[in-house]
């Protein structure tokens, strides 16, 4: 069988992955808040970790994976947006969720196994409190109950590194006069009337954030599970917290082994995010005319550990790329399977750079069958993302030559409406016009739209 390398966040090494249950692989990854469209950031965990769901199922078989990713349905953000808005939570959560689904099934990521939402789950994160709080590692005050951070110095702070000294000093942490450390975290607030709510030993209130994951990952995969995944800006306080109440609450259990987090998509050196504003969301270029296919591929360029950029640039290479292999693979039936390469360069900690370049070797030997099969196994080239690819690549010197002529008689003319009605229609479609005394050149972008020509008469 083959060999699967992880780099485990946990241990800070790559280690051979090894699976508690073979015929049951598990792994959960935590999902979006769910109160707006999904930025391109967000997807960067969504499809890097559907690379690993595949390559899972690809070596231990189909059925043999379980992955669990949840949406948050409860949070104080989407409080804040239904206040704003005047809009009802769950209209909000639903219509979020639904976006969610279909940008992401855009960019070819299957769906996992199970979906929990947290609002589901509010019993067992209840149980989990109680438990918690039976074997003093929580405590009640005003209202609220607290993990005490105190009751598991030895394990508290492992994953991240650091110390609960040190996270006191270098942390921006709620100070509360009732936490009897100020680094001890929520695990139940109470609500107001006008705040989502139910009912429980501590009165009505909410949970906090991190428990919702404990709480649904024991209830779908059990008390010890193989693979926990999210972006690094998960790992403090999250996913320290998750560990936490996951490992005191469940003392004869190891919650998840293995722990992989992917790096950010950043923007001038900056994380992409919802609270900096500096984002487009994953609709958004969809709307541009960016193929689904084309983001993932930008994606799986980069190593899910490396930060990167998403640039215009990549996004049109990308295109070009797709475009020759799907010419390539028209009307083949993949090889049985994947290229020996593809697989094992997958294997060594998600290597998608690496498997790029084995297809483009597969390419270059005319082998579409091969390249079929490992798209399978990446997730390109599929028939349900190739829409985008089945309009023909347009002669675009019949367009160039009809500006230049255009240019011509406006020269005389000094009438330059049509040179602009053109240049304007072509920019439209997504062609960047280049214009110089010898001639003209149309380049397409990224957004380029072949349709919008055929309107042009
Ligand atoms: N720039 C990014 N690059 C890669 N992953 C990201 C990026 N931003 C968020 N994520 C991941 O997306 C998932 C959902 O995150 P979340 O809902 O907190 O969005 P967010 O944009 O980080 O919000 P905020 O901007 O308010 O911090 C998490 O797994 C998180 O790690
Ligand atoms: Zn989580």
């Amino acid at each position: 069988m083959t060999t699967i390398k992880l780099h485990n966040s946990k241990t800070r090494k790559k280690e051979v992955f090894t699976p508690i249950d073979p015929d049951n692989v598990q792994m959960y990854v935590c999902g979006p808040t769910v109160y707006d469209r999904a930025h391109l950031g967000n997807a960067r965990p969504v499809v890097v970790f559907d690379v690993l769901f595949r390559l899972l199922r690809h070596v231990y078989g189909d059925k043999k994976v379980t992955y669990a990713r949840n949406f948050t349905d409860v949070d104080d953000k989407i409080n804040t947006r239904a206040a704003e808005s005047g809009r009802a939570i769950g209209e909000i959560t639903s219509e979020t969720i639904q976006w969610f689904l279909e940008d992401m099934g855009a960019l070819g990521a299957l769906q996992p196994t199970h979906m929990p939402r947290a609002t589901e789950y509010i019993p067992q994160m209840i149980a989990m409190i109680e438990e918690l709080i039976a074997r003093d590692h929580a405590y009640e005050a005003e209202g609220h109950v607290l993990f005490a951070v105190d009751s598991w110095r030895e394990g508290y702070g492992q994953l991240s590194g650091r110390s609960v000294d040190d996270m006191i000093a270098g942390a921006r942490v709620e100070v509360a006069p009732y936490k009897k450390n100020p680094m001890d975290f929520v695990l139940w607030k109470p609500s107001d009337a006008d705040q989502p709510g139910w009912e429980s030993p501590w009165g009505r209130g909410r949970p906090g954030w991190h428990i919702e994951c404990s709480a649904m990952s024991h209830d779908l995969l059990g008390e010890s599970f193989d693979i926990h995944c999210g972006g690094n800006d998960l790992m403090f306080p999250h996913h320290e917290n998750e560990i936490a109440q996951s490992c005191c609450a469940n003392p004869e259990g190891e919650f998840a082994r293995y722990w992989l987090h992917n790096e950010m998509l950043q923007v001038e050196g900056k994380k992409m995010s919802k609270s900096l504003g500096n984002f487009f969301t994953v609709r958004d270029l969809l709307d541009q005319g960016i193929p689904g296919e084309v983001v993932r591929f930008v994606f799986l360029q980069t190593h899910y550990r490396k930060p990167m950029d998403w640039t215009e640039k990549k996004a049109a290479e990308a295109e070009a790329t797709l475009r020759k292999w799907r010419a390539l693979t028209a009307g083949i039936e993949p090889a049985a399977t994947a290229a020996a390469a593809v697989v094992d360069a997958l294997s060594d900690d998600l290597n998608t750079a690496g498997a790029i370049a084995e297809m483009h070797k597969l390419a270059a030997a005319g082998d579409g069958a091969g390249l079929l099969a490992a798209g399978q196994l990446v997730g390109l080239l599929g028939d349900e993302m190739g829409e985008w690819a089945a309009a023909p690549s347009v002669d675009l010197s019949a367009h160039e030559a009809r500006l230049f002529k255009a240019r011509q008689a406006a020269m005389e003319t000094k009438d330059f409406s049509e040179v602009d009605r053109l240049k304007a229609a072509y920019t439209e479609a997504g062609l960047e016009v280049r214009m110089s005394k010898t001639g003209v050149e149309l380049v397409p972008g990224a957004g380029f739209d072949a349709a919008k020509l055929e309107a042009l008469s």
